[in-house]
């Protein structure tokens, strides 16, 4: 399939792909490059990858597959470094959270190389971060979004989903724009909304009161809270209108909550409960 992957931002997400494909027959040499000294050191001594670089000219030769898997406000400063290193055959992907900021940056920096360019994202994570996180069956299962335009190399297309593939994942296709709304409801919003809770509890007064009495409900409702701070942020920002629209939807939607509540309206507040836990429980069962 490929000989030597490159993944830039061996954490999480790109140390479980890694792990994920040592596992398997023809593995690839696996380079990583880092921001951080240490984490890189880490990702090599935990045996994620074959060889840690600082130097890209070198950590690019006879790279045939490049895996971007840094906070998404990375993406153009690394493919501005490899463009110079890349092939007609080499590969680009990345594994970022939102897909049109991404779409865009591949095109702005890539150029005629843009299309050996393939976005991409894993349905899988969790709120813990950096190579000590990684796991190895982080992806079995688990739904892969490609975001390939008009131009986009089938061949390229074919490689990515491959590498996704042999980490157990489940590949489809979808419009980067169409990813960025569904993913705006179903995961920022969520986020946005934990880390909300979290912040405003801790700055009151009674905090430690609070926390102290804060039981399962509030670890299930905030884990992801405990999520890392910079690669919300970029998400975010790159996501801002499709998720300034949810939280305008949500904010409606508490409005309304309140509004029952106000009105100790019971059969109101019944219904929109059952609705929910019905939904749950039924989305829940779905998925296992
Ligand atoms: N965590 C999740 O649940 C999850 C799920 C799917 C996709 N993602 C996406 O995957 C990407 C990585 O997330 P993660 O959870 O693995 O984060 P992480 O913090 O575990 O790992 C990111 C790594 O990238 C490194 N890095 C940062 N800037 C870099 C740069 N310029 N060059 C090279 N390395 C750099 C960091 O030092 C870190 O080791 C993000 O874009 C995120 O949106 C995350
Ligand atoms: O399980 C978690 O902690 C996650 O946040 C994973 C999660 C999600 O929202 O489901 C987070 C961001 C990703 O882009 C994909 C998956």
């Amino acid at each position: 399939m490929f000989n030597k992957l490159v993944i830039f931002g061996v954490g999480l997400i790109g140390g479980s792909v890694a792990l994920a494909l040592k596992q398997g027959t023809h593995t690839p040499l696996i380079v990583g490059v880092g921001r951080s000294a240490g984490n890189l050191q880490e990702a090599l001594s935990l045996g994620l990858i074959d060889r840690a670089e600082t130097d890209i000219a070198h950590a690019m030769q006879d790279a045939d597959m490049v895996l971007i898997a840094t906070p998404v406000a990375q993406t153009p400063v690394i493919l501005r470094a490899i463009k110079p290193y890349l092939t007609s055959s080499t590969v680009i992907t990345d594994a970022g959270s939102t897909k049109s900021d991404v779409m865009v940056y591949a095109q702005a920096e890539l150029g005629v190389m843009a299309h050996q360019f393939v976005g991409g994202h894993p349905i899988a994570g969790a709120e813990k971060s950096g190579p000590g996180a990684a796991l190895t069956d982080l992806y079995v299962g688990k739904n892969i979004i490609l975001t390939p335009n008009d131009h986009t190399l089938p061949e390229a297309v074919q490689k990515v989903t491959a590498l996704w593939q042999r980490c157990g994942g489940l590949v489809s296709t979808m419009r980067p724009e169409a990813h960025d709304a569904v993913f705006a409801a179903v995961s920022h919003l969520p986020h946005l909304l934990a880390f909300a809770l979290v912040d405003d509890l801790a700055r009151r007064d009674n905090a430690e009161q609070l926390f102290k009495f804060a039981a399962s409900g509030f670890r299930d409702f905030t884990r992801i809270a405990g999520s890392h701070p910079e690669m919300w942020r970029d998400i975010a920002l790159a996501n801002k209108t499709a998720l300034l629209d949810e939280l305008t939807v949500y904010q409606r939607a508490l409005s309304d909550m309140a509004a029952l509540l106000e009105a100790s309206d019971a059969q109101g507040l019944y219904q929109l409960f059952a609705n929910a836990s019905q939904t749950r429980t039924d989305w829940a069962k779905s998925k296992s």
